[in-house]
């Protein structure tokens, strides 16, 4: 375990009988981090995060915390609040006993536990709603109280499992600046369980990507943007579009070589194909804001396809289109510019793209 950091899990497994929840999973997380998992329903986030709060035990493996093998030590031991979607607020407390509730459990004071509890009301901005019941507060407060309650002990790791999905879209925005401020004052290692890249991508330091109980990549939300490992990571990122192809000409010290697709052909660097052989098939992507589209007639090199839909997406549009070989696409442009191209569904443009825009996905 490295000195900063906070957690690590060292190959572990999770079983329920037969089926296998978490495979092998192996990483650490640094101290004062924020780390969100990411993946899609049923893929094992949560059964990482309830491991790490020792609602779960390994099945195989060990767990560190701080230095120390937590496997089998009881959740009340290991000072890992967690904050739940639910968020499992006592209804028949005020908001000021459930701040203070454990507390209470760890036998602090009176005196003591009215101080600290403040200052959480305080810094959580629920001071005024301190001697309301829980059914009397908004969803908002709510988060807020539940955050009051898991952090009044002061903890150095917060665990959070999908706490904002039950939020409306604007709320959620606002949420996740609290959040985000909140980590960064308090230094304290926060570990985020969600279905939402939004949510994961803008406020993690590192984002885990978790695939049938596997962990497909690591990587800070830039580094998993723009060189997803693999098709799986590509296809849950949404924005790129996949390509199947296969290597023309031998290794050099060239710049590139010429990568033929069914339906076209493009150069790739040879810092992407990194010394594959000729005739190797290469996975690659071009993500669809690095795409771009000519009037069929233009003479553009590039592969012909012919509009099927446009969505909105703000200040631009995401355009979808099927190449001659039954390929989809999508191209990422402004309103503007889909204007001068009178794109349309039915239209025939070609879709082209800068070679330095091709990024090989290295773990197929
Ligand atoms: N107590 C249990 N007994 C049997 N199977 C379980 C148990 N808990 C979880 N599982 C299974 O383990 C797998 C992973 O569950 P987990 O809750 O970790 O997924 P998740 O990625 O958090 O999914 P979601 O996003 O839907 O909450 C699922 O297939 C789930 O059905």
């Amino acid at each position: 375990m490295t000195a900063q950091a906070i957690v690590k899990f060292d190959n572990v497994i999770k079983k329920f009988g037969e089926f296998t929840a978490v495979e092998k999973v192996d990483f650490e997380i640094g101290r004062g981090e924020f780390l969100a998992i990411m993946g899609s329903s049923g893929c094992g986030k949560t059964t990482t995060l309830r491991m790490l709060a020792g609602l779960e035990d390994p099945t195989h493996g060990n767990i560190y915390l701080d230095g120390e093998r937590v496997n089998g030590k009881a959740t009340w031991n290991r000072d890992t609040p967690m904050v739940w979607q639910s968020l499992a607020l006592f209804p028949f407390l005020t908001v000021r006993e459930n701040v203070e509730f454990s507390l209470k459990m760890r036998g602090v004071g009176r005196a003591e536990r009215a101080e600290r509890a403040d200052k959480w009301l305080e810094k959580m901005q629920i001071t005024e709603f301190a001697k309301r019941n829980i059914s009397q507060l908004s969803g908002g407060q709510r988060q807020r109280v539940a955050l009051a309650r898991a952090l009044v002990t002061e903890p150095k790791i917060l665990l959070l499992d999908e706490p904002l999905s039950a939020l409306d879209a604007h709320l959620k925005v606002r949420m996740q600046a609290v959040l985000s401020n909140l980590q960064k004052d308090l230094g304290i290692t926060f570990v985020y369980v969600t279905h939402s890249m939004s949510e994961a991508f803008s406020m993690a330091d590192r984002v885990v990507i978790m695939s049938r109980g596997r962990i497909e990549q690591i990587g800070t939300p830039v580094e998993i943007y723009r060189e997803p490992h693999n098709r799986f990571v590509a296809e849950f990122l949404g924005s790129a579009n996949i390509f199947d192809g296969v290597i023309e000409g031998a290794a050099s010290d060239g710049a590139g070589r010429r990568v033929n697709f069914e339906g076209g052909s493009t150069f790739i660097s040879e810092s992407e194909l990194n010394g594959r052989p000729q005739g190797d098939a290469v996975t690659f992507i071009v993500s669809a804001e690095n795409m771009h589209l000519s009037p069929a007639d233009s003479g553009q090199e590039g592969v012909l396809a012919t509009v099927v839909g446009e969505e909105f997406v703000g200040a631009t549009a995401m355009v979808f289109l099927e190449t001659e070989t039954g390929q989809e696409l999508k191209v990422q442009k402004s309103h503007d510019e889909l204007t001068k191209l009178d794109s349309h569904p039915g239209s025939k443009l070609v879709v082209h793209w800068a070679s330095e825009n091709c990024h090989v996905l290295p773990g197929e």
